[in-house]
């Protein structure tokens, strides 16, 4: 049984269509990021899976449980750090971790969990003088009370410092290992990138595109390869590398051409061309597209032709 399972979830807040008949499933014990661009629709179907906001139509189910008529064993096993959590001013941290104990009918420590995210050391201050960061790791230890099978966390590291990002990592590959199913939403790719076994990316409330990081790459076979010469690239060449099936940018700098082609077969002809122009063909490197190109192209549609490390950005086609 999946962890998460949503068919044809469609939510409409009068006219704005935030999911439009989306589907997917994220089976038990992955960490699945979830990444879309801000309005997307990932806090709504959080909200959705949560019991907070029904949908318009479809369904979601949580370990087979519907998340209309059982939201409530649906919350029971889940641990959900959510965006804009309201913090309780007037109350410790330890509180708010005992009142998340009590909530779930759990047995955790509260000290422990609070080491865990650590702020042992704020445990008996009132969070209304925590920093960002501090309130984000208190609510990140609430969401851990109870070791819930599935971890529902919205955007977790807003807030935190470098080191709460990879403390949060850890956390998030410790719940894993201990069995949680993690489903990870955040607009920030390196983030999920960082610790995610697989990715769907959400665009205007539909499912895009979905699959591992190597798979999304393999996908988007594109890589750039970078070549240094020894003498500037004559424009006859960069139309040349432009006219080759698979190639879709060509950049030239004095001492490097820069090839984004599409395949090996467009990449070795590329390699080739350059070779043949006699412009001393020193060295090449390749680099493999990053999550951060998939999401530009699932999101946007196209391949940013924005500026390299300062480089002048691509020609369009034919304009040699
Ligand atoms: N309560 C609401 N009333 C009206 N429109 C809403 C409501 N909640 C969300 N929306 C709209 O639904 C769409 C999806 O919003 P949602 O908050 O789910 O996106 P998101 O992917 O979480 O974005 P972000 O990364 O900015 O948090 C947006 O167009 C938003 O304006």
């Amino acid at each position: 049984m999946p962890a998460i399972e949503i068919s044809n979830l469609t939510k409409r807040f009068r006219d704005v269509t935030a999911l439009d008949d989306m589907s997917f499933s994220v089976p038990e014990g992955e960490i699945f990021g979830f990444l879309g661009p801000n309005g997307a629709g990932k806090s709504t179907t959080i909200n959705i899976l949560l019991g907070f906001t029904q949908p318009t139509a479809g369904s979601a189910r949580v370990f087979g449980s519907d998340v209309r008529t059982e939201s409530k064993q649906v919350r029971q096993r889940t641990g959900a750090l959510l965006e804009g959590y309201g913090v309780y001013e007037r109350i410790t941290a330890r509180e708010h971790v005992e009142r998340a104990i009590r909530a779930k009918d759990a047995d955790d420590d509260p000290m422990a969990i609070l080491e865990r995210v650590g702020i042992p050391e704020a445990a008996d201050r009132k969070a209304g003088g925590f920093s960002k960061g501090m309130r984000q790791r208190m609510a990140i230890g609430m969401a851990l009370v109870g070791n819930p099978d599935l971890l529902v966390l919205d955007e977790p590291s807003t807030g935190l410092d470098p080191n709460g990002t990879r403390e949060l990592r850890e956390v998030i590959r410790e719940e894993n290992r201990r069995g949680a199913t993690v489903f990870f939403s955040s607009h920030l790719i390196d983030q999920v990138e960082a610790v995610c076994d697989r990715v769907g990316i959400l665009k205007n409330g539909e499912m895009v595109t979905e699959g591992s990081v190597t798979d999304l790459r393999a996908q988007l076979d594109a890589a750039t390869v970078t070549v240094t010469v020894e003498r500037a690239a004559p424009s006859s060449l960069l139309a040349d590398l432009r006219g080759i099936d698979g190639v879709e940018g060509v950049e030239a700098t004095d001492n490097q051409v820069l090839v984004r082609a599409r395949g090996g077969d467009a990449k070795l002809r590329a390699l080739n061309a350059i070779e043949r122009a006699g412009v001393g063909f020193a060295d090449f490197t390749t680099e493999d597209p990053s999550l951060e190109e998939i999401f530009e192209v699932a999101t946007l549609g196209t391949r940013s032709g924005r500026e390299r490390d300062g480089h002048a950005e691509a020609a369009p086609e034919g304009e040699a």
